[in-house]
Formats: C-alpha cells, structure tokens, sequence
C-alpha cells in the first residue's frame, strides 16, 4: 500500500510562513503561550473532539530527528530560495530534548460541548529557547476544526431527532441508530473519512464508514465503535433487470431472513414499490419477519419531507399501524422506513415537522447523512481561530492581543486563560484571573507525552452532559 501524499516529516506540519516566524518575535522572547476558540457560528456550542487524534499521529514521541531536519532544510531553503530553515532551532530540539517537542497542551476534556467563545485548549513552549514552536504547530492543530463541527453538527441533528421522537414516540431507545453515516464517498480523503466518522460516533452508533471504526479502535480505544446491517444499493436490484425487480427484493428478504434488511426501492418507481410490491406481492414475507426482523424500505429520490410522509401513507395502507402513547401512528415492529437522500439538518427538520403534521411517529424513520454530515462543514462553521494571548519578552510578562478596527468580532483574548463552570455555563478568565484549582482545561499533553487519554466510552459519557 502506498503512503499518502504528505509528509511525516514533524517540521513540515506546517505552512511555510511559519518557518520563518523564529526571526520575528521580540529579542528574548521566552515563551509564547497561545488558546484555540470558536470564535461563534452556526451553532451556540461545540462538542470538543478529535485533538487526541492530532496529537497521537504527529506530535507524541520521539518526532524530530536528523534525517527529518535535514529534509525539511532543504525543501524549505529551496522553496524561499533562501537559507531560512531554522536549523539550530531543531537542532536544539534533537540535542536537549531527544526529539520530544518541548510543549505543553491543556485542552477540554474530549466530548464536553462548551458554549463558543471560550478557550478550548491552549499551548506553550516548556523550554524558553523554543518560543517559535508554540505557534509553528497552529495550523496542524487548528484542524481539531473538522472533527469537533462534525461531532457538534451531529449532535445538533439528535437534539432535534430527540425533540421529535419526545413529541411523537413512545421513548428514545431507538436514538442511537436514529443518524448513520453514510458520508465515505462524499469525503474529501480516507483520513477525513476517519476522523469525522469517529466525530459522528461520538454521538450516535450508526455508520458505514468502516475506516471511522478504525480511527475509533487506533485513536480511541473502541474496539466496535458503531454497527451496520445489510442494505441493498441500486445495482443489487438493477442487475436482476426492471421486471426483476420484485424478484431482487424476493432474494433480499430470503438471503436476510431474520435482523434489519434495507431494500432501495426508487430504481423505477417507489409508488409501485410500495403499494403493489411491499403493500401486496411480497406483504406475507414482510409479515413474516414478525418477531425476527425488520424490513426498512429505502426510498432515494425526490423532496424528502414529501416523499418519507408518502411512503408511510402507502405502507399504512396495508400493514396494521398502532396509536402509540402520544397519538401518533406506528407502522408494525418489522417495518420501518430509511431516508438517506439529501439528509442535513435543516432537510431533517422538515422531514420530521411533516410526518408529525401528518400524524406520523418519528419511530417509523431511521436518516443516513453522507456529504452533509462529513462534509458540507468548514472551519468557518464554528469561527475556529487560535491566537496568541500571553508572552514573556526580556522576563517582561505581556498579555499580548488583537483587535482589529474593521471586525470586533475577531478581538483576541488576553493572558493566561481558564475555563471555569459557573451556573450551568462554562466562562472563560482571562488575563490570569481565574481559579487554577477551578480550570476544566486539563494538561493532555507535555514534552511529546500524552498526560491523559480519553477514550470513546468516556468521551460519549462527556458528551451527554
Ligand atoms: O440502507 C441502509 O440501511 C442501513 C444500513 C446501511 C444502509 C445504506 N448504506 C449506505 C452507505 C453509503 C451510501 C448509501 C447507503
């Protein structure tokens, strides 16, 4: 198998103004301490995940090395047509430290959601000789970005699942499976693919992306961290040709008799599908899975909020449906129905408002999400930014800040910071204020070692506070 593009070369997980910062600090410059934030954006919190991740694949352990500097010099000094590379600043690192890099990370424990504008990890040199490391790694660690909106644009998909099923069901015992990801494809790499499946599973146990259970076993310590079952795609119904069709699902239900067996049914026409084929033809198999199994019909096309509400008007027309204890309809235990199509948050809100206008129970459909739930985000989703906030020039001690005059939205905090919980909210203290004994930041990580590892089970557990 061949490596991916990239580098695992550590002094070039970074952007290439970056190797020339060493030169710009003050003289004397011996620490700059440095906070990520989500500055705002679509949502008031942010489910904190995917740091672990960033730090285990690049920056724990013996990073730096001879042959890794000696690349790095030069690439840089050929990429600037310049002798810029800080080989001494490396150098040092591999002498003094032994290659460990001489940080020191605290960050939120994994799985809180935190209201925005609040400090979510920070980091510092340990040694005051590498002041111009501390924000060599802010790039590569603002990319904490994508898993944490993918875990929080999740979470907000089940609240409002939790709000429906509350509205319309009986419990909430089916929540966990009630958002699958179905985003691999429509990720823009493998590694994407990983870490915001692992991010969706933080919240929920449903998916298709295979490489997500890896990341969550390499990164998470989750041996199984989601499931799946057997579901049919358009070839696996097409290839038995269009007057095959019923014989296609006939083979689904025999191949799959007992458990949860999804069948796409939009190939030609769902309205056939459902009425003269679920509703009729093959309506004693599907009855037959009583007590054994469910049939979920998958439709694929059209307006999802018409098009689900359709499928269970049809389906109601010939299987026995209950009034479940808040007075909404429920189609049968062994058949339900799977909307995958064009599913993100606002198209889940509609889908849902119309089957309880419609007197439908939010029991009856699971949703799968592919390139809206892994992709369809951005760092600017959640107004991701870290910026400096504290240094110590010539053993002056500075709260250093921005604040531009065209956008106070994007002044920076000031000094040391904390993040304290106080009355049901988390607040930062600035300026060195706070009560350390009181920080919910935690050291997660100091000279190349990682001080605390969560895994998936204790991230879940942050995550439902
Ligand atoms: O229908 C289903 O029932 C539940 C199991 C998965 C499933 C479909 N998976 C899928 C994956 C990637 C793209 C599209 C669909």
């Amino acid at each position: 198998l061949n490596p991916a593009a990239g580098t695992n070369n550590i002094c070039l997980v970074t952007d290439s103004y970056k190797v020339t910062h060493y030169r710009q600090y003050p003289p004397n410059t011996t620490l700059v301490y440095s906070y990520f934030e989500s500055r705002g954006g679509k949502y008031p919190t942010t489910t904190f995940f995917g740091l672990q991740y960033l730090l285990k694949r690049f920056l724990t352990g013996q990073v730096v090395t001879k042959e890794k500097i000696e690349e790095a010099k030069k690439i840089c000094n050929s990429h600037f047509g310049l002798d810029i590379f800080n080989e001494g600043g490396w150098n040092y690192i591999l002498e003094k430290h032994n290659g460990y890099l001489p940080l020191l990370i605290k960050a939120v424990p994994e799985g809180l959601n935190i209201q925005t504008r609040n400090v979510l990890f920070t980091v510092e040199n340990t040694d005051p000789n590498c002041y111009w490391l501390t924000n060599y790694f802010e790039s590569y660690l603002v990319q904490v970005w994508y898993p944490m909106t993918v875990a929080t644009s999740s979470l907000y998909q089940k609240d409002l699942i939790t709000k429906y099923l509350r509205e319309t069901a009986d419990n909430l015992d089916s929540l966990p499976f009630k958002l699958s990801d179905f985003g691999f494809r429509g990720s823009s790499s493998f590694e994407s693919a990983g870490i915001g499946g692992c991010a969706h599973l933080v919240h929920f146990v449903g998916s298709d992306t295979l490489c997500a259970l890896m990341t969550a076993k390499m990164y998470y310590g989750c041996d199984m961290a989601g499931f799946s079952v057997p579901a049919a795609e358009h070839s696996t119904i097409t290839t038995w040709g269009k007057d095959g069709e019923t014989d296609a699902f006939r083979n689904m239900l025999k191949q799959f008799p007992t458990g949860i067996v999804s069948c796409v049914g939009d190939s030609y026409d769902m309205w056939r599908v459902c009425d003269k084929v679920w509703g009729q033809e093959l309506k004693g198999l599907v009855e037959a899975r009583e007590g054994k199994g469910t049939l979920v019909v998958r439709p694929d096309s059209g307006y999802p909020p018409d098009i689900v509400v359709k499928v269970l008007d049809i389906l109601g027309k010939y299987y026995k449906t209950t009034i479940n204890s808040k007075g909404f309809k429920l189609l049968p235990p062994y058949l339900r129905v799977i909307q995958a199509d064009g599913v993100n948050y606002e198209t889940l809100g509609a889908v849902l408002e119309n089957m309880k206008k419609n007197r439908w129970s939010a029991d009856n459909v699971v949703f799968g999400s592919g390139g809206a739930l892994l992709q369809q985000v951005d760092r600017d989703t959640q107004k991701c930014a870290f910026k400096c906030s504290y240094a110590v020039v010539n053993g002056e001690e500075r709260n250093v800040f921005k604040n531009p005059v065209d956008d106070p939205g994007k002044m920076s905090k000031k000094g040391r910071l904390t993040l304290e919980y106080k009355n049901g909210k988390y607040k930062t203290i600035e300026e060195g204020k706070g009560d350390t004994s009181k920080d919910i930041l935690v050291p997660v990580y100091k000279n190349g070692i990682l001080l605390k590892e969560y895994t998936l089970d204790e991230i879940r557990k942050n995550a439902l506070l």
